[in-house]
């Protein structure tokens, strides 16, 4: 039998920045116990200070104990979001249900990603929205002066998030909000916000139809435990299925509210053993991958990559499906990969939400990580494999994990390579 390594994953970006901006809205003061430490949230964290909530750590960064206003901004204010997308999607609408005018900015990499379904969706609720030309992105204003609730529809073909953002502002509303996400992607995620939405005291509900209600009523405290990102779990279990180990991530169990622990699933496909236990996930590879299947991908698109860096390892092609929303992330994502295998001589086929990769050995390559943190944790799992793997950004993988290199390099030394320059 394997020894186990068992992973230390930090917590859930998606989780840690929903809770604080549901804590920020709520009557009281909240914990949120081993919440994420990284770029993205100490973003998040840092616009709703600007926004006058007051966030304090205890224990070091053990636990963040948050200030609730009960209810939302009322001065008007201008909000740095940095390079997260969750903080630009997630702040304008609860900004929109307060009083003022608000910009919002961030990084040219954020600036480059749309906003206009979200800013349509506040201006048929009847706030004002501008988003800039001609992405339709960042920097955007919102003047605001309360929002009233009733029905709307909102384009959620190209992220799930702005559908989280105008249901997190539900509670916040003076009627009651019924919305529908159209061409809805990342359905999962939907599942997370009225979870933790329901856990911090709203009314939230969800019609056969998909069309979501939410009451008002605000937001009342509470005391969350973080569970650990199950993306970043990703990772880990994929280094188990390629060196033949295994892995468990202590935290992550059957009751998770992410939708990524489903990549598991993916890897039980190409072979691997996974079991989901009540509050451990423990996948045990082979160390070769079975190929030769065809997977759709688009309700865990920040794990494809995952899957796609290590696919040139598997026995036969495989091809991941419904990602054409991972083109507007961090990088163009399906480019990012394509680009990365085929320096390392590996062939790939793709299309405008789909890519093919074929069995290979991969040779020695510089991975151009084009500033996505999941393009360099990825790649960093095909370097378990291949002497030679090194990363042009290491860095970058601050977004969500700063001590990725560590870790990883922890239970597998031979990432080392990977990261020296
Ligand atoms: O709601 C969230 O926390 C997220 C939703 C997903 O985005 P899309 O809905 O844009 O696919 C995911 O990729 C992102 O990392 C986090
Ligand atoms: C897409 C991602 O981030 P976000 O949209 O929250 O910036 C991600 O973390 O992979």
């Amino acid at each position: 039998m394997n020894p186990v390594l068992t992973a230390r994953i930090p917590g859930s970006k998606s989780i840690t920045n929903r809770a604080l901006l549901l804590a920020a809205a709520a009557d009281g003061v909240s914990l949120l116990r081993a919440p994420l430490v990284s770029d993205d949230t100490v973003a998040f964290r840092e616009a709703l200070a600007g926004l006058g909530v007051h966030i304090g750590a205890e224990d070091g960064d053990a636990a963040w104990k948050v200030a609730g206003t009960g209810g939302a901004p009322a001065a008007g204010g201008s909000v740095w979001c940095e390079d997260a997308g969750t903080a630009a999607r997630f702040l304008p609408p609860f900004a929109a249900a307060g009083r003022g005018t608000f910009t919002f900015d961030g990084t040219g990499q954020l600036r480059a990603r749309p906003l206009r379904p979200l800013a349509e969706a506040l201006g048929r609720l009847g706030a004002s929205a501008e988003v800039a030309e001609p992405v339709g992105g960042l920097p955007m204003t919102v003047r605001a002066a309360g929002l009233p609730g009733g029905d709307l529809a909102v384009d959620a073909s190209l992220s799930s998030q702005y559908l989280t953002g105008l249901l997190m502002a539900g509670p916040l509303m003076r009627e009651p909000l019924t919305v529908r996400g159209a061409g809805l992607v990342s359905r999962p995620y939907i599942d997370m916000t009225m979870a933790l939405m329901r856990r911090f005291g709203a009314y939230v509900d969800e019609f056969d139809d998909g069309v979501i209600q939410v009451l008002p009523g605000g937001y009342r405290a509470a005391q969350l435990d973080v569970e650990p990102d199950a993306s970043t779990a990703s990772y880990f279990f994929a280094a188990a299925a390629v060196t033949g180990t295994t892995v468990a991530v202590p935290g992550l169990g059957r009751s998770s509210v992410q939708g990524d622990l489903g990549f598991t699933e993916v890897l039980r496909r190409a072979g691997a053993r996974v079991e989901i236990g009540e509050d451990t996930t423990t996948v045990t590879g082979t160390g070769a991958l079975r190929g030769g299947f065809d997977v759709d991908m688009g309700d865990i698109s920040d794990t494809f990559m995952t899957l796609g860096a290590i696919a040139p390892l598997a026995d036969a092609p495989i091809t991941v499906r419904g990602i054409g929303h991972a083109r507007l992330k961090e990088s163009d994502r399906i480019a990012a990969v394509e680009e990365n295998l085929r320096a390392c001589g590996i062939r790939t086929e793709s299309g405008r939400d789909w890519i093919t990769v074929h069995p290979g050995t991969p040779a020695p390559a510089r991975i151009a990580c084009r500033r996505d943190h999941r393009i360099a944790m990825a790649f960093s799992v095909l370097g378990l494999r291949t002497a030679g793997i090194t990363l042009d950004d290491p860095a970058c993988v601050a977004k969500t994990f700063p001590g990725f290199h560590a870790e990883l390099g922890r239970l597998f030394p031979a990432h080392a390579s990977t990261v020296r320059h």
